[in-house]
């Protein structure tokens, strides 16, 4: 038969479906995931689909997580160099599908079992009644914590901010080392005590903007206290490296974070035994106790050459054999139901702690400005955990920014 629409295009990716049905071509995809640990498990993964259709070759390609989302908008508008396929966050989704840039999957093959998804993950797929994307991974937060220096010190998991002021002080008095690496530099880390004190960054169903009010001011006190009393430790910038760095090398004894982190940290001296690597639910604070939900999403580009390959290509990432793989290799929480049966996934220690989580994590508004409410977030953050502006001052300060944002909200 003949190659329909062979027609060359920005990316290189041609091809689509020969009479026989059969795939052909291109596709190229961009991974965000974290190079050392994950990336190298998602390019095997993605490379197999060849296996299962041998016509098509896939073009890995992994973006930094802090650069795919803008160098998405900017080839998808200047109509040069977008992908096929893109790891798309969360938050990144509705603002792709808001713009147009992304291809709706409703009636094509890249969506199979859509009943298996967990609800939460299939609701950051959706936007204006279609579907848009695929859910990957979802995630969470919990504490990981050092289970030979709770020992050491004879201490128990903190499960309030102020048994984890308490904890902390033991394990300085008892080993000398600090409890709590606390980042920084990245406002997500502050949501779980948001959480805490009853807080959010809005109200999307009343439109309004609630990041200032009292929890607001309440949850950047907290933060501000756990670093002046020495409980945590704090950077304005690398948090990433630093919290590995710290918590890999047994110089804190808590560290909150994702299932992304799991296999990163199994690298460190002190979990070479991975059973020394505790994990529990984010402490509550005064009001209530939650942890927010984060993950992500394969979309296609809607100026995809291919998109009958794309559509086959997230089906199959998205699959329940590959979400498997992940889940065992990665510690990656899988997106569809079934998946949580299979004995090498139920017996991940990290998975079965985190789909409880996941299940009650606190879910984000779906909406295109949800992700721009971190960027303006951030700044006021660290500035408060160094001083640089008072808990009050800095929830105000970003709650006017989100009203910039969000025009007519209140
Ligand atoms: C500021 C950003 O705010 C938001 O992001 C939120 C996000 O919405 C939250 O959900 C949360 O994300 C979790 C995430 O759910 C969790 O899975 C994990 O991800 C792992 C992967 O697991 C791991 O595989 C690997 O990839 O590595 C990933 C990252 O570790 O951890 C994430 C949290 O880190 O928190 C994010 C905030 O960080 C915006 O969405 C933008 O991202 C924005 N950045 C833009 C900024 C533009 C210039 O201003 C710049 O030009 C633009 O290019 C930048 O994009």
């Amino acid at each position: 038969g003949v190659t329909l629409a062979a027609c060359g295009s920005d990316n290189g990716s041609t091809g689509g479906t020969k009479g026989s049905g059969e795939l052909s071509g291109t596709v190229t995809w961009w991974d965000t995931s974290t190079v050392g640990s994950e990336d190298k498990v998602f390019k095997k993964l993605a490379e197999d689909f060849t296996k299962k259709h041998p016509k098509v070759k896939v073009n890995y390609v992994n973006v930094p997580f802090g650069d795919a989302q803008n160098k998405f908008k900017n080839a998808a508008q200047s109509g040069s160099g977008a992908p096929d396929v893109i790891r798309a966050e969360v938050a990144w989704t509705p603002d792709f599908a808001n713009l147009g840039y992304l291809a709706p999957l409703d009636g094509t093959a890249a969506l199979k079992d859509q009943d298996d998804f967990l609800k939460q993950a299939a609701a950051s797929t959706k936007y204006n009644g279609k579907t848009y994307a695929v859910p990957q991974v979802i995630d969470s937060m919990g504490i990981f914590y050092n289970k030979k220096i709770f020992k050491e010190a004879g201490v128990e998991v903190p499960k309030t901010v102020d048994e984890l002021k308490s904890v902390s002080a033991k394990i300085k008095q008892k080993t000398g080392k600090t409890g709590l690496y606390l980042r920084g530099d990245d406002a997500y880390w502050f949501l779980s005590f948001l959480y805490g004190e009853g807080g959010d960054l809005v109200n999307a169903d009343t439109k309004t903007v609630t990041i200032d009010n009292a929890a607001g001011v309440k949850a950047m006190k907290t933060v501000q206290e756990l670093v002046d009393s020495k409980a945590a430790i704090t950077d304005a910038t690398n948090g990433w490296d630093n919290m590995q760095a710290a918590f890999k090398d047994g110089k804190v004894a808590m560290m909150i974070n994702g299932p992304w982190a799991v296999a990163d940290t199994y690298t460190g001296k002190e979990f070479a035994d991975k059973a020394n690597l505790g994990i529990a639910p984010v402490p509550a604070g005064s009001a209530g106790q939650g942890a927010p939900q984060g993950g992500h999403n394969l979309a296609v580009y809607a100026g995809s050459k291919n998109l009958d390959a794309s559509y086959a290509f997230v089906e199959y990432m998205s699959s329940p054999e590959v979400q498997a793989k992940a889940a065992a290799e990665l510690s990656l929480l899988p997106t569809r139901t079934s998946v949580y049966g299979k004995s090498e996934v139920a017996m991940n220690p990290m998975i079965s702690f985190f789909k409880p989580v996941v299940e009650k994590a606190v879910e984000r508004p779906w909406i295109p400005e949800t992700g721009s409410l971190f960027a303006p977030l951030v700044t006021e953050y660290t500035k408060v955990l160094t001083h640089q502006t008072t808990p009050e001052q800095g929830a105000k300060t970003a709650g006017e920014s989100y009203r910039k944002l969000l025009k007519d909200w209140k």
